[in-house]
């Protein structure tokens, strides 16, 4: 499906990253990153496998500390944050993660139960039952509602993951490699839910991916990773309307839909 246009508002960065640095003994990973996710749009981060692109979501998300530069997100500086509001801060943001695995032993309906009893102290069983139900409508799974993860197929299950993320309502979506492993097809339909979930929920999502045809689907603005600098920022067009010798062969391996 065709991407629609999204009005991205650019008065409104919800996370601003300026002079990013950060390096694991000897070798400079990211050197100095310069980022603005604004409200509503989906960023995608394309890089080569092993340019950072994970470490600059888990600094995003305060899992790791940056060795330089100011990071905001959601109005907090994430270098004065306490560890309460750090907790505060990520029940407003979803995360994706490539590995964020379901739990084997519990049921769709459980899976997706576990974040809100953790999260929302005094929450009903009615509004338990309307959240799960209304995440899964969102992303076309009511039926699996009381099957086992283990009887489902690949994409299912990413989509079970992001409706786990999504029944707390994030302001921000972070999907790492969102279609890795997954077959062309579903891929696709992953990359439309990405979508959906951006009009539905109004999210504002970073996509760290090396899939182009993920990129080119999914975002409204690409930013190319490039010796741990954002060395093109633009529509998937612009990124590479180049001859930039590290970036030719980044789009010519890949088939584009
Ligand atoms: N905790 C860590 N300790 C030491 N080195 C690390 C750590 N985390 C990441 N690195 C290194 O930082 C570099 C970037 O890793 P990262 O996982 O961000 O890559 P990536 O761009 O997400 O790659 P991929 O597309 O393969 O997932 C790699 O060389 C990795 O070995």
């Amino acid at each position: 499906m065709k991407k629609t246009k999204t009005q991205a508002d650019h008065s409104n960065p919800v996370i601003s990253i300026r002079g990013l640095k950060k390096a694991f003994e000897d070798y400079a990973v990211l050197r100095g990153i310069d980022l603005d996710l604004y409200q509503g749009e989906n960023l995608v981060v394309l890089g080569r496998s092993g340019t950072g692109k994970s470490v600059l979501i888990k600094i995003i998300s305060g899992l790791l500390k940056p060795d330089a530069g100011e990071i905001t997100v959601l109005g907090h500086n994430m270098e004065q944050i306490n560890e309460k509001e750090l907790q505060e801060l990520r029940v407003r943001i979803g995360f994706s993660f490539q590995n964020s695995a379901l739990y084997d032993s519990m049921t769709v309906r459980k899976n997706l139960e576990f974040p809100l009893v953790r999260n929302r102290k005094g929450i009903t069983r009615a509004e338990i039952d309307n959240s799960v139900e209304t995440v899964l409508d969102a992303v076309g799974l009511s039926q699996t509602i009381n099957q086992m993860p283990s009887e489902l197929s690949g994409g299912q299950r990413k989509r079970i993951g992001i409706a786990r993320t999504l029944i707390l309502n994030p302001e921000i979506m972070l999907y790492d490699e969102p279609t890795a492993g997954l077959d062309p097809i579903t891929c696709i339909e992953i990359n439309d839910l990405i979508n959906e979930v951006q009009q539905r929920y109004n999210t504002s999502s970073i996509i760290i991916t090396h899939d182009l045809t993920c990129a080119k689907q999914t975002g409204d603005r690409i930013a190319m990773l490039l010796d741990g600098q954002f060395q093109r920022t633009g529509t998937f067009d612009e990124v590479f309307d180049t001859d930039d010798s590290r970036v030719k062969p980044f789009f010519d391996y890949n088939f584009i839909h």
